[in-house]
């Protein structure tokens, strides 16, 4: 018989070990990226246009393929397995689900046909289903207003919550976030990360979130990576971070680096 341990390891979460990516033969995007989301983090990933964020993100949730890119060094593991050559919708089936940058969502459906598409893996009854949406409706109030209106007529605000709400659907341990603030206003922005942080402190949920807006991304973070022409170039506790000369000289505050 098995009787549980009675001091059962730390369960692991995310563990990226020195990943280099190309992209083709020649195009080398990411160089050498270590880092790791513990059960319950709010992790962010900072770094200026190019630095090699969303290369980062969509290694580890395989994503790259299509892009002709791929994991040519180091390694990916969730939760203690090895996960890089698992397919992106068996990904999804373990728990980890991508909102790629720019706010996707099928323009043409409405906001709830596009939440419910989330939902598709999974195969819910009728009733799972129902209580999945309005779950996300009290998350979203917003799109609960918006749910018989085609994605592509929503602001901008409201597609990203669109994304990340058909995201949800898939019932996700760890969420990657791909620039969710990009091209919208500070207030959206912010009504964005306060949902994350609720759905962080009530649901669980894990989160790493690649942004160039360091400032509010480390508000939010427990942690933090800065990244720089593909390899880690800071890390540390958000506020140690958000505190740090250097970072601030380059990130937080001024837009453009020098
Ligand atoms: N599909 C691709 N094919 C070839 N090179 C790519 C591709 N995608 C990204 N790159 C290159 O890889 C490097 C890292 O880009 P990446 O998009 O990961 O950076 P990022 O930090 O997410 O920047 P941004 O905030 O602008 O999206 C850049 O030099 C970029 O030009």
């Amino acid at each position: 018989m098995n009787t549980p341990s009675p001091h059962p390891r730390p369960q692991a979460y995310l563990d990226v070990s020195g990943i280099e990516v190309h992209y083709g033969q020649a195009i080398l995007a990411v160089r050498d990226v270590s880092l790791s989301v513990g059960q319950g983090q709010i992790v962010a990933l900072l770094g200026a246009n190019g630095a090699g964020k969303s290369t980062t993100l969509k290694a580890i949730s395989n994503l790259l393929g299509p892009e002709r890119g791929a994991i040519t060094r180091g390694s990916v593991s969730w939760q203690g397995e090895l996960v890089s050559r698992l397919s992106p919708s068996t990904l999804v089936g373990r728990g980890v689900v991508q909102v790629l940058e720019g706010r996707h969502c099928f323009p043409q459906l409405t906001v709830e046909e596009n939440l419910l598409s989330g939902a598709f893996l999974r195969r819910p009854g009728r009733r799972e289903l129902a209580e999945d949406l309005e779950q996300i409706y009290a998350w979203f109030p917003r799109l609960k207003q918006k749910r018989k209106t085609k994605a592509g007529l929503t602001s901008g605000g409201e597609q990203q919550m669109t994304a990340i709400g058909r995201a949800l659907m898939t019932r996700p341990r760890l969420m990657l976030l791909d620039e969710p603030s990009m091209g919208l206003a500070p207030i959206v922005v912010q009504e964005i990360f306060e949902i994350i942080r609720s759905l962080n402190n009530d649901k669980g949920v894990s989160f790493l979130i690649a942004e160039q807006n360091a400032n509010l991304a480390l508000r939010y973070a427990d942690h933090g990576y800065v990244l720089e022409t593909g390899s880690v170039a800071a890390s540390g506790p958000a506020a140690e971070l958000a505190a740090r000369e250097d970072v601030k000289a380059y990130y937080l505050g001024a837009t453009t680096m020098k």
